[in-house]
């Protein structure tokens, strides 16, 4: 198996992204509250917290299509939305973004016509259809209507579509949600093979922890706080716990108390001010 964290490529030099007091309004609530952090390059990092945490917001702000972001966020050099990163990053959504009444190729071959136009680039845009269909597992059903495939299917050719332009930065929303065990396993030894092979930087996101140990890094996310930032392994080491998700939990139990601290320090503050009146 390629996803034991033992067998990660070695650390790279460069933060693919780095974040300062990153700030995310959406409507009338912050998002994303003051994050600082940084996903190193051609590893797999992992954005887990629970459900409205903030992890697809988080993921809108680095591959450029937010609003109302403030902070610094630099990707892969420069700064979040530069025009130039868009053939650098790979962006699936959590709504496989493909189209039903055309086969898995013939979906490729669309969006490989678009990143790579003309007759002169025939032969490459062949070779990227065929090794993206190759690497999401589905050239038995490279002739079948995507509307005929099952819901993980479909999300692998918005997985294979992707991988088209060799992106050096993945990001990935949920990828493995309603996806059986094998199928979670066998597309998490899929992105440990893109980022040892190519030095690919993946960031993940997951709502089900025991994916967080199949990442070499991890950002917790929580009520649009990072919560920490750290390997699965030091993460249970310092917490003192046998998963990633009861360490979760005693950080989430920790922020709790310190907030109720300090809210009772407030109170006592407002009533002894009163009280001088
Ligand atoms: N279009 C929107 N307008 C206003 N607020 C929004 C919008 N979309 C999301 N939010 C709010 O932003 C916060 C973060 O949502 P986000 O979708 O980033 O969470 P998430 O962790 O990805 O959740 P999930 O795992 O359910 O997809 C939530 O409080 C949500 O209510």
């Amino acid at each position: 198996m390629m996803n034991k964290i033992g067998e990660a490529p070695p650390a790279a030099p460069s933060a693919a992204i780095t974040a300062t007091a990153l700030t995310v309004v959406r409507g009338d609530r912050t998002a994303l509250r003051g994050l600082d952090f940084t996903v190193p390059r051609g590893r797999i990092t992992g954005l887990l917290g629970p459900s409205g945490c903030g992890k697809t917001t988080l993921m809108r702000a680095i591959v450029g299509t937010q609003a109302k972001v403030t902070g610094t966020l630099d990707v892969l050099g420069r700064p979040a939305g530069d025009p130039a990163l868009r053939s650098r990053i790979g962006y699936v959504t959590q709504a496989p973004s493909v189209y039903d009444d055309l086969t898995v190729r013939q979906n490729l071959d669309y969006f490989a016509a678009i990143l790579l136009p003309g007759r002169a680039h025939h032969a490459e845009r062949r070779a990227a259809v065929d090794r993206a269909i190759e690497d999401v597992d589905l050239t038995s059903h490279a002739d079948a209507l995507a509307g005929r495939l099952s819901g993980g299917q479909r999300s692998r050719v918005s997985l294979a579509v992707a991988l088209l332009g060799t992106p050096e930065l993945l990001v990935l929303d949920e990828p493995t949600v309603g996806l059986d065990p094998v199928l979670r396993r066998d597309l998490w030894d899929l992105f440990h093979r893109i980022a040892a092979d190519r030095g690919t930087t993946l960031l993940v996101s997951s709502h089900v922890m025991d994916e967080a140990e199949r990442c070499h890094r991890l950002l917790l996310l929580r009520e649009g706080e990072l919560l920490a930032e750290d390997t699965p392994e030091a993460l249970r080491r310092r917490n003192d716990t046998a998963t990633v998700e009861d360490a979760f939990l005693r950080l989430v139990d920790a922020a709790a108390a310190r907030a109720a601290r300090a809210q009772t320090r407030t109170a006592t503050g407002t009533a002894a001010k009163e009280e001088r009146r």
